[in-house]
């Protein structure tokens, strides 16, 4: 699992550790593993010259230690700095710095001159403390790194938000990032953990074991800690009976995914619920399903579901949707089925809606007339699956590039797992089957729904590495994914 910490709770584990905090220590060692680094990539792309941009902060003190180091490894050295007096231990870098041969460059051309030769930047011009935006001296600094130039960013790339936000264009972004003690929401949150680019974490000994995470990512190891994995006491019922309510005369496919991934991903059970032509589809490809309604452990409620057809077979489909929104049961709601969300129930329930659904969800949720569009949630997924999740009580899977899951309460979870082919028609009805077989399996909708997100998008490579998929593939793949996944 990976984690990331807001920046309250790092400085506080910097906090708990006063003898090392004001020795420099911390310090020292933070600038040691960004010199190991950047030396390390120097090497690897035969460059020579390098140039740190040094605010006014530690995070510019920290990047000064970092290039002293650098000049005496033999790399020609630049720093431009906008104030080395501002406080003690910048004046100590800075000091060291010029003692090692660092060429310090006040503001002006000549300190331009040296970004735009340098062929790698250090960019410390702001850390943890630093505000969105970049500070207005550093501007011409950015504005002077030409596009083939390897930005390195210590802690994090200037500007951007470091508790995360909107990436802003007039700031940092990096080729990589070192930062210190633990990732921070930036690092990991969609849009702005593009503008880190390749992360590395620097161990400079913060304890941050009992410490609440902002961010959490679930990873390949965690698998079999978290799948429901049958034991030999185990009968089909115990291990959970999912129940899908999906598909229609239009969208005949959405049933057959859903229970195809269903029973691929290993449900004890699954009952299905739809009108003639779909559950026809299912009785033939999907013979392991049971057509019909019966004892469910949760609810699999929507993908391709026609809430507006009205014939009676829709109709009396509907009705067992509305009764699994109803009951007590773990529900996992979906497309069409996101239609039928009036607002919060009180058992558990995961709403997997992609970025046009939920902005029509939260749009009619309100009750406002100013119309939430697709793209606004697009900008700013994180802010709009917390609305959503704040209007409904449930827990939230907003789809896209980055799978965004946000509980109510509790970190938010972050899955990248999945290749940009999983962007296909169907494939959000395999995810809804998926994590509905982790729902009835007894797993939280916050954990069910990060890792259905690390099995689906692992199952969309294996389905055909480095090309295409169908979601029926994705499907199919799903059992030896799993299978990969919990004997790795
Ligand atoms: N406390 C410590 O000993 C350690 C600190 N570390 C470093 O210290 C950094 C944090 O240092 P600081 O708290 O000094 O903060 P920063 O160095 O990140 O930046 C703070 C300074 O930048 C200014 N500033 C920030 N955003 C601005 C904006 N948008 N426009 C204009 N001015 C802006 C602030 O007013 C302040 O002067 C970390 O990121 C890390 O690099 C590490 O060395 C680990 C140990
Ligand atoms: N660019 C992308 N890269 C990786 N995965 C993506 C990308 N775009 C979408 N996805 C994933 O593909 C799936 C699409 O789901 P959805 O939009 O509901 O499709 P459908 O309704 O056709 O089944 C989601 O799991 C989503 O996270």
């Amino acid at each position: 699992m990976i984690t990331g910490y807001s920046v309250e709770t790092v400085r506080a584990a910097e906090a708990a550790l006063p003898e090392l905090l004001e020795s420099g220590e911390l310090m020292q060692r933070a600038a040691r593993g960004v010199a190991r680094i950047a030396a390390g990539r120097m090497r690897e792309r035969g460059a020579r010259r390098v140039c740190a941009l040094v605010g006014p902060g530690n995070n510019g003190a920290d990047t000064l230690f970092a290039i002293a180091r650098l000049a005496k490894r033999g790399f020609e050295t630049a720093a431009v700095c906008v104030d080395t007096s501002a406080s003690q231990v910048q004046t100590e870098a800075a000091d060291l710095a010029r003692a090692r041969g660092v060429r310090l460059l006040d503001d002006g051309p000549e300190a331009l001159t040296a970004i735009s030769r340098a062929e790698v930047v250090l960019d410390g011009i702001t850390g943890i403390g630093g505000r969105p935006g970049l500070p207005p001296f550093a501007r011409p600094w950015v504005d002077a790194i030409r596009d083939r130039t390897w930005v390195i960013s210590v802690d994090t790339p200037s500007g951007q938000p470091v508790e995360g936000g909107d990436a802003l264009a007039e700031a940092v972004f990096a080729d990589e990032t070192v930062t210190f003690g633990a990732p921070k929401p930036v690092h990991l949150l969609p849009p702005t953990e593009a503008a880190c680019g390749v992360l590395t974490v620097i161990d400079i000994g913060l304890d941050l074991t009992d410490a609440t995470p902002a961010v959490v990512r679930v990873t390949p190891d965690d698998v079999p800690l978290l799948w429901p994995t049958p034991g030999p006491d185990d009968d089909k019922y115990s291990r959970g009976v999912l129940g899908v309510v999906a598909g229609g005369e239009q969208y005949t496919g959405a049933a057959m995914l859903t229970t195809t991934a269903a029973v691929t991903a290993g449900a004890g059970m699954v009952r299905y619920v739809g009108t003639p032509t779909p559950t026809a589809l299912v009785r033939a490809a999907v013979p392991e399903a049971v057509v019909g309604e019966g004892r469910v452990q949760a609810w699999v409620v929507g993908p391709g579901l026609e809430t507006t057809a009205s014939d009676d077979a829709a109709r009396a489909q509907l009705d067992v949707a509305r009764a699994a929104l109803a009951s007590d049961l773990p529900v996992l709601v979906d497309a069409g089925g996101l239609d039928l969300v009036t607002g919060p129930r009180a058992a558990p329930t995961l709403l997997t809606p992609h970025a046009g659904e939920c902005a029509r969800l939260i749009t009619r949720l309100r009750g406002r007339s100013t119309e939430l569009t697709r793209e606004e949630v697009e900008g700013s997924p994180l802010e709009h699956a917390r609305m959503l999740a704040g209007l409904t009580g449930a827990t939230v899977l907003l789809k896209g590039a980055t799978t965004l899951v946000v509980a109510p309460d509790g970190p938010v979870h972050v899955q990248d797992d999945a290749p940009a082919w999983l962007a296909t028609a169907g494939s959000g009805d395999v995810l809804a089957g998926l994590a509905g077989v982790l729902l009835a399996g007894g797993l939280d909708p916050a954990e069910a729904a990060s890792l259905a997100a690390l099995v689906h998008g692992r199952a969309a490579h294996d389905a055909n590495p480095g090309g295409p998929v169908r979601a029926l593939d994705v499907a199919h793949a799903l059992g030896a994914t799993v299978a990969r996944l919990l004997t790795a």
